[in-house]
């Protein structure tokens, strides 16, 4: 077809209320009864078939119910890396040959699909696998994902108009190429919508992928990748390999056409993937672009000015939502004496105390458990740590039961010592520790978390004078990717807070923006002479 396409304008996908008595909850609810009276073999998906890899098999099972057993999946082995690589090589050709416009319309169908017959499936499936309460597996599985399928079509549409100038005589133009090679996504256990994304960006812009998510996903990863298939995505475009990746890597990080990772997860896996890539360099046909969303601590300023109901229901949210699993989660804050002393600490510890952690299929518990028995131990360490210390104190929960499930209750712990291991180090879970501060130390308080912790993803600030939000902002500049003014620290949208830190917390390329999209093109400018020059001497010669 002979036309210069515009694409859909995108719109936030509309979060849904689930109320009691609703069809939308009825017909999740059907959808959770369903999925979980199944026992899935969750295969790989390599050139569009599905099969068993080869490795020991894994569990997958609800982290709020550990002995029911969702699906079992197995780790991949070298072989079955290798046949991965060999498929996303093989389907290359083909998927750049394809109109971006044709790419497009895949991905656009996937989120249509997804806001409407798919959305139950995705939620439900978010729900067991990664216990997740309805409205965060709403706003991750359904919203979020919808989203970065339609803004990474827009974002992408526009990047492929810039073209550069061209002078009298000469047409100049970018061939915006995918990148000469396939592409590793790696991605995390805690959002599904991260999940798809990472494989789906660069294959939007012509990329084929290996893609490795979380056991702890396989799940949700099941049916994101049947989404792709039924949106129409071809074989080999993404191929989907399962277990715990490490001998993935030893094949994939080993592989002449590597040309991208796109990852998100710990700080200490994306250190490996990096310093492997550096020890290979020679190996490479170029230089593999590596893209990695990593760690947080993330921290809530409070100055004496802030309005306090909302910096409560700040600190509840932003730490004890999804059990504190989210990258961006407040895990330290510092909160001046006279609010502190003045009932903030009573309240904080009281709402800590009635949030209900259990079973998210009964809607009315605000979170669920902790993803697996690594996840909890680390917790319960944590916890003990705190305890043993004279430095901390702990103001409300403090416990873990992992009887049923992972459970570990919403965790609140003051501190005097701001350089204590518990602001520096991300445990991952719903533990938030404050250090209370005289008032007149404000500066000094806020000068020093700026750089205690290694990470710069997420922090807030509450104040409501003016002058302050305009000085701690400056300083803190660069310890945050997302900064947030009198609001939480989590809950980014896309196309509205464009998400990703630096430091320690990664490359900052900001996945569901141009951004992160550029980086999985590789432009060719072409210059075009319309009447050569035929003479090779230049007139100073004359
Ligand atoms: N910055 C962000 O946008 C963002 C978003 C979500 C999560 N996170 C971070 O992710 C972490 C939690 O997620 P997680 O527990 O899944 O992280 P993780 O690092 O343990 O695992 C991430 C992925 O890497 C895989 N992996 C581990 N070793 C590997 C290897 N050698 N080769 C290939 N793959 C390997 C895992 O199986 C998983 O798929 C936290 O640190 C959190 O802050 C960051
Ligand atoms: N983008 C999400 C966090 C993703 C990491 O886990 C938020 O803003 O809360």
């Amino acid at each position: 077809m002979d036309a210069v396409f515009s694409v859909p304008e995108p719109r936030n996908e509309p979060v849904r209320n689930y109320e009691p008595g609703s069809a939308d909850r009825e017909r999740l609810q059907h959808r959770l009864t369903e999925l979980a009276a199944d026992r899935l073999d969750l295969s790989m998906t390599i050139a569009g078939e599905q099969r068993m890899a080869g490795g020991e098999a894994i569990d997958v099972v609800q982290p709020h119910r550990h002995a029911h057993v969702l699906g079992v999946t197995h780790n991949a082995t070298n072989s079955d890396a290798q046949a991965a690589v060999t498929a996303a090589k093989q389907a290359a050709p083909m998927w750049r040959a394809l109109p971006f416009e044709e790419r497009a319309a895949i991905f656009l169908r996937a989120a249509d699909l997804l806001a409407g017959p798919w959305r139950d499936t995705l939620n439900a499936a978010t729900m067991l696998g990664q216990s997740k309460t309805v409205i965060q597996a709403e706003i991750d599985s359904a919203c979020e994902l919808i989203d970065f399928l339609r803004f990474n079509v827009h974002f992408a549409r526009a990047l492929l108009e810039e073209q550069p100038i061209s002078s009298p005589g000469v047409w100049n133009r970018f061939d915006h190429r995918p990148l000469e090679g396939f592409v590793y996504a790696i991605t995390p256990f805690n959002f599904t919508a991260i999940a798809a994304n990472l494989p789906a960006a660069p294959a939007l812009l012509g990329n084929t992928v290996v893609w490795k998510p979380a056991p702890t996903q396989q799940f949700s990863a099941h049916f994101t990748m049947r989404l792709f298939e039924a949106a129409g995505l071809p074989p080999g475009v993404i191929n989907m390999v399962t277990g715990h990746g490490v001998e993935v890597s030893e094949v994939v990080l080993a592989d002449r056409d590597l040309a991208g990772i796109h990852f998100t997860g710990s700080t200490k896996v994306f250190q490996y993937l990096w310093r492997t890539v550096g020890e290979n360099i020679e190996r490479y046909r170029g230089y593999p672009r590596l893209v990695g969303e990593t760690g947080g601590k993330d921290f809530v300023v409070a100055h004496p000015s802030a309005d306090v109901d909302a910096l409560h229901t700040a600190l509840i949210r932003g730490a004890y939502e999804y059990q504190g699993q989210k990258c961006s989660a407040a895990s330290r804050a510092y909160v001046p004496r006279s609010l502190w002393e003045a009932g903030l600490r009573d309240r904080l510890a009281a709402t800590a105390e009635s949030l209900t952690y259990g079973d998210v299929t009964d809607f009315a518990n605000f979170g669920g458990a902790v993803i697996d028995s690594r996840a909890f131990a680390r917790h319960t360490a944590a916890l003990e740590m705190i305890k043993s210390d004279d430095s901390c104190r702990i103001v409300a929960g403090g416990t873990a039961d992992d009887s049923v499930g992972w459970f570990v209750r919403p965790t609140l712990f003051e501190c005097t010592d701001a350089a204590h291991e518990s602001f520096t180090t991300e445990y991952f879970g719903p533990i938030l520790g404050v250090h209370v501060f005289a008032d007149d130390r404000f500066d000094e308080v806020v000068a020093q978390a700026e750089s205690v912790a290694p990470y710069a993803l997420t922090g807030s600030l509450f104040a409501t004078d003016r002058r302050v939000i305009d000085s701690v902002s400056a300083t803190l500049r660069y310890a945050a990717g997302n900064y947030y003014i009198n609001d939480k620290p989590t809950g980014a949208v896309v196309g509205q807070q464009p998400f990703g830190g630096a430091r320690a917390s990664g490359t900052n390329d900001k996945a569901g923006s141009w951004h992160n999209l550029v980086r999985w093109m590789s432009p060719r400018t072409i210059k075009e002479t319309f009447v050569p020059a035929t003479d090779h001497r230049y007139p100073h010669m004359d």
